[in-house]
């Protein structure tokens, strides 16, 4: 093991900041010992360093978040929202270090272009917790099948919708109520009309699909329909035909004129029981994927939270340090 620590960059320290800054020092020795060498938290940046948050130390926060940037060995984004997020990921690509985010609208619209970046520098971009928080379905579909001509992808991947159309139709709360009970527990979006109008789904779909099948798919191409104008009606009307109502985010491929194509959709479907995407609870999320020779694979699992994200952005952090050379 190297003696000289990695100095990690943390930006944000929301639910998922908070909770990756706890369990990275609760969890030093463990990751010390599966990275071949210490991680120290530089620092975290924040708005307001004032303010205390829960679990981390006051001293570590900072709202100098470039000299933080600069002087790091890893960076670990997670405060959301395309700019300055952007312009700070790039600045520490550019440098050579590598970057762990959890910003699904971030990569979903500017993916490719920090992509291009992160390749130019030799520098990594990680990003399992921006889909389906703590289940690892980007090392699947990226790493694990990455022999296989996956087909379609389909699932729950918005743990806040899903726990709020969960609440209604099982318990009869009201959906107002629901909603306000995802944000408490930490599962909305800053903006919660990403998640309730289908645009945190399209993002992770976006996501899977590009890196399924290494094709430009963009957000605009994403069929969209959230969950915000169903009405009491439409969960009445479901659960009088024995169906459940989940938004479902689906990938496949088509073929026109002579090109190959993906097609993206979101929508709120009324699903059989019986069927594995209607069968999750609360803040579960599951996706199903089809490929040729593995044949139908299942992932489910937790699907927002902070410590639930927090190991998937710690899982990165140890990924991106072992490619470091
Ligand atoms: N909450 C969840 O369950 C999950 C969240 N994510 C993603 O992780 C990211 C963070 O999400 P949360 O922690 O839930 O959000 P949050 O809103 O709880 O935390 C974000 C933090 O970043 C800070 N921040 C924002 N802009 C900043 C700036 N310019 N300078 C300094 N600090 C700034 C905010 O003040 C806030 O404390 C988002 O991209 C979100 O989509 C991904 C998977 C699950
Ligand atoms: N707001 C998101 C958080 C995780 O990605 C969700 O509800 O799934």
């Amino acid at each position: 093991m190297s003696p000289q620590p990695l100095r990690v960059a943390l930006l944000g320290a929301g639910t998922v900041g908070a909770a990756t800054a706890r369990l990275l020092q609760g969890r030093a020795d463990l990751l010390a010992a599966r990275c071949g060498r210490p991680l120290e938290l530089a620092g975290v940046a924040v708005r307001d360093a004032s303010r205390p948050r829960d679990g981390v130390d006051p001293q570590l926060l900072t709202t100098d978040v470039e000299a933080l940037v600069d002087g790091a060995d890893v960076v670990v984004e997670v405060m959301g929202g395309i700019e300055p997020a952007r312009t700070l990921i790039e600045r520490a690509l550019r440098r050579g270090v590598p970057v762990v985010t959890a910003n699904k609208q971030l990569i979903a619209q500017r993916g490719p272009e920090l992509h291009a970046v992160a390749d130019g520098a030799g520098a990594g971009l990680h990003y399992e917790g921006a889909v389906m928080a703590a289940v690892p379905v980007m090392a699947v579909v990226r790493e694990s099948l990455a022999g296989d001509e996956i087909t379609s992808i389909s699932g729950v991947v918005n743990g806040s919708t899903n726990y709020v159309l969960d609440l209604v139709a099982r318990k009869g709360v009201p959906f107002q109520d629901a909603v306000r009970q995802a944000g408490e527990l930490g599962y909305l979006e800053a903006d919660p009309t990403e998640d309730l109008e289908g645009l945190d789904a399209a993002a992770k779909i976006v996501i899977l699909a590009r890196t399924a099948w290494d094709l430009p798919v963009a957000l605009e191409d994403v069929q969209r329909q959230g969950i915000s104008r169903l009405t009491d009606a439409d969960f009445r009307q479901a659960a009088a035909h024995g169906t459940v109502v989940k938004l479902v985010a689906s990938a496949w491929r088509s073929r026109a004129g002579g090109l190959d194509r993906v097609e993206v959709a979101v929508r709120p479907v009324a699903l059989p029981q019986d069927d594995p995407l209607a069968q999750v609870r609360e803040s579960v999320n599951v996706v199903v994927i089809e490929a040729r020779s593995a044949g139908t694979l299942r992932l489910q699992g937790a699907g927002a939270g902070g410590d639930e994200t927090a190991s998937a952005v710690l899982g990165d952090l140890v990924r991106a340090v072992r490619s470091l050379p």
